[in-house]
């Protein structure tokens, strides 16, 4: 397990100028917020401006009752009627403003749902067309990650920046009627809130790039507590008795987490402390400078009740828009890493004027000196591989552990392409055809498939997902690959749940699992079949059963098998032996026999442990 975090992550902290740059975000997630739906949008927004005007019209109504009252208590024969008027619109005015702030919640959090949905699904798309060592790579990894967590993390962003444009309205409306009394006060207010901003801006930095180091490590601990509680872990973790040693690493990382959280929060802690201090110091010298100007008669009580209670209201708003800007720009900040991760693009493009892929294969697939790196080693997987894979050909791959026969197929499928060296279809290098025609007329089962957690019928219609209807297809499959029988035992047959991850589902075994997962093979009708260890779990019946008809079901199509069994290998028409990614033999199982090389030794050691 390593903990280091990969060179392209910041964890210094950001100045004041990285978070207005931050800002520039902003828009592009209206955007997103607009596409996903442009009603709410708007709703949100007016509901939000006509709550602005609210505490600034409930204080001047608060302040014509206090004076209107001050009034008729020095009156014999006291008029009423005006002043029951504005106790009425008062009370008229909180009604309103309650259902608006109800309002503005309903609407930010249907609207955060949507949002959420909305770039899950983008996410999801745009993984979809990135090539596979791009989730290979841990700092893509890590993006993908932190895009991820914006999904959720961002709801909150749009109604941080809903209600920061709001507030700064409300505040618009209250410093108009202090400005108009005396400008001074502002300035006051103003000294009395900087520090805190500052204070608040700076643990605000701090904070970031401490979360943003973590990014790697907060995977590895998600990791650990999948290992430590989860249905695929669990029989694994039982027979090893692994818990303790899953639980130490979880306390560990755990541990250091919160040690240098808790020493942020502690700082944080006491300085807000100290700039809250200076605060209410602003707050009560302005309020004594109103109070005397009330004592000398130069102002109503009605208006310093106005004064007084504006001035609180603009603390708390001034207060609340300054820490929540750090918020905002550090929302915006992660923000870029969602934007970032939009722009990484899949490096196996499909071509721009691309050929159809033949209709029938002519001359076949060849390797031209074909060399394989992946992008995280410095070693070849493959290298100076020649040779050619005719059309209808049945190839089988052999060769021992690492050596390259998986890597093989994967740049036949484009799963990645060549570092050196080419593959020709007909004569054209393969990265000139239609991408997508290409992956459907090569029908691939790794030997890593995929078990999903999904019914019978599913787990084959995923070989071909257009087709995911057409059950007589896929009990088709199922009888070419011997799936049928199983389907004929299992109680709810072709709508069988599998897996045991939900309710009434059926689990198989190993080899059952196989036979599901070769029936993705046969729904496509592909021109070249590979299929990777196949049937390494299969019992020899099954096995034999399944390569007798394989023959004759692959017949006229090419096909590409990687086996360690060499009773299924000696069925093809031509072995390749590969041998720390280069090829070293190529013949039908006779010739290889006679050559006496690689193969036979190989071939004859399997045999000896037979007799
Ligand atoms: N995704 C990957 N990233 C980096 N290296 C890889 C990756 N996949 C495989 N390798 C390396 O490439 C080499 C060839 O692997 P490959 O899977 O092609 O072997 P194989 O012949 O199919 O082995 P096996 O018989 O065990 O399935 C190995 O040394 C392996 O460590």
């Amino acid at each position: 397990m390593t903990t280091r975090p990969p060179k392209n992550i910041r964890t210094e902290p950001l100045t004041l100028k990285d978070r207005l740059a931050a800002l520039n975000n902003l828009p592009a997630f209206f955007k997103l917020v607009w596409q996903t739906s442009p009603t709410f949008t708007i709703t949100n927004s007016l509901l939000r401006i006509i709550r602005s005007a609210m505490p600034v019209a409930l204080l001047y109504v608060g302040k014509l009752i206090i004076d209107n009252v001050i009034v008729l208590s020095h009156q014999h024969h006291a008029d009423t009627g005006h002043l029951w008027q504005l106790v009425g619109l008062e009370f008229g005015l909180a009604i309103l403003t309650d259902g608006l702030s109800r309002a503005i919640t309903l609407v930010d959090a249907l609207l955060g749902d949507l949002f959420s949905n909305h770039t899950s699904v983008k996410i999801m798309a745009h993984a979809a067309t990135l090539d596979l060592d791009q989730f290979e790579d841990s700092v893509f990894y890590d993006k993908l990650e932190r895009a991820r967590q914006q999904t959720i993390g961002r709801t909150l962003l749009l109604s941080q920046v809903m209600t920061q444009v709001q507030d700064l309205i409300t505040m618009g409306f209250l410093a108009a009627g202090l400005m108009a009394f005396n400008p001074w006060l502002i300035i006051l207010l103003l000294i009395a809130i900087i520090p805190a901003f500052l204070g608040e801006s700076y643990f605000n930095d701090q904070s970031y790039a401490l979360t943003r180091g973590q990014t790697p490590e907060r995977r590895e601990l998600d990791y650990v507590r999948y290992l430590g509680a989860s249905d695929e872990t669990a029989k694994e973790v039982k027979i090893f008795d692994l818990s303790g040693f899953i639980i130490d690493r979880f306390k560990q990382l755990s541990g250091k987490f919160y040690l240098d959280n808790k020493r942020l929060s502690i700082k944080r802690s006491l300085w807000g402390t100290f700039f809250a201090m200076m605060g209410s110091i602003g707050y009560y010298a302005a309020y004594v400078v109103i109070i005397i100007k009330a004592v000398e008669g130069s102002v109503t009580i009605g208006m310093l009740a106005f004064l007084a209670g504006s001035f609180r209201q603009l603390r708390s708003l001034l207060e609340g828009i300054l820490s929540r800007f750090t918020a905002v720009s550090q929302g915006a900040i992660y923000l870029r890493d969602f934007f970032e991760f939009f722009e990484i693009r899949p490096k196996i493009k499909a071509a721009v004027n691309p050929l159809p892929f033949p209709e029938a294969i002519q001359q076949g697939f060849v390797f031209e000196n074909v060399g394989f790196r992946y992008a995280n080693s410095d070693r070849w997987a493959n290298r100076h591989l020649s040779f050619t894979l005719h059309p209808g050909e049945k190839l089988a791959l052999v060769g021992e552990n690492g050596a390259g026969k998986t890597t093989l197929v994967k740049l036949l499928a484009r799963l990645y392409d060549p570092t050196e060296g080419r593959i020709l279809l007909d004569g054209h290098d393969l990265r000139d055809y239609d991408l997508t025609d290409l992956r459907m007329n090569v029908g691939i089962i790794f030997q890593d498939y995929l078990r999903y957690q999904m019914t019978f019928a599913q787990n084959i219609a995923v070989g071909n997902i257009n087709e995911k209807e057409n059950r007589p297809l896929i009990e088709a499959a199922a009888k070419q690959s011997l799936a049928d029988m199983l389907a004929a035992k299992l109680p709810g047959a072709y709508d069988q749940q599998l897996g045991k991850r939900f309710a009434e589902g059926v689990e198989l075994s190993g080899g059952e699992w196989q036979k599901v997962a070769l029936a993705r093979a046969y729904m496509r009708n592909a021109q070249l079949l590979i299929l990777d260890e196949p049937t390494s779990a299969l019992d020899a019946r099954a096995e034999y059963a399944v390569f007798e008809r394989f023959a004759e079901l692959t017949k006229g199509k090419s096909a590409v098998l990687i086996s360690h069994r060499f009773s299924t290998v000696r069925m093809a028409d031509r072995i390749l032996v590969l041998e720390k990614g280069e090829l070293i033999e190529i013949g039908s199982h006779a010739e290889l026999l006679v050559k006496d090389g690689r193969y036979a030794e190989l071939f004859n050691l399997q045999a000896m442990g037979y007799r």
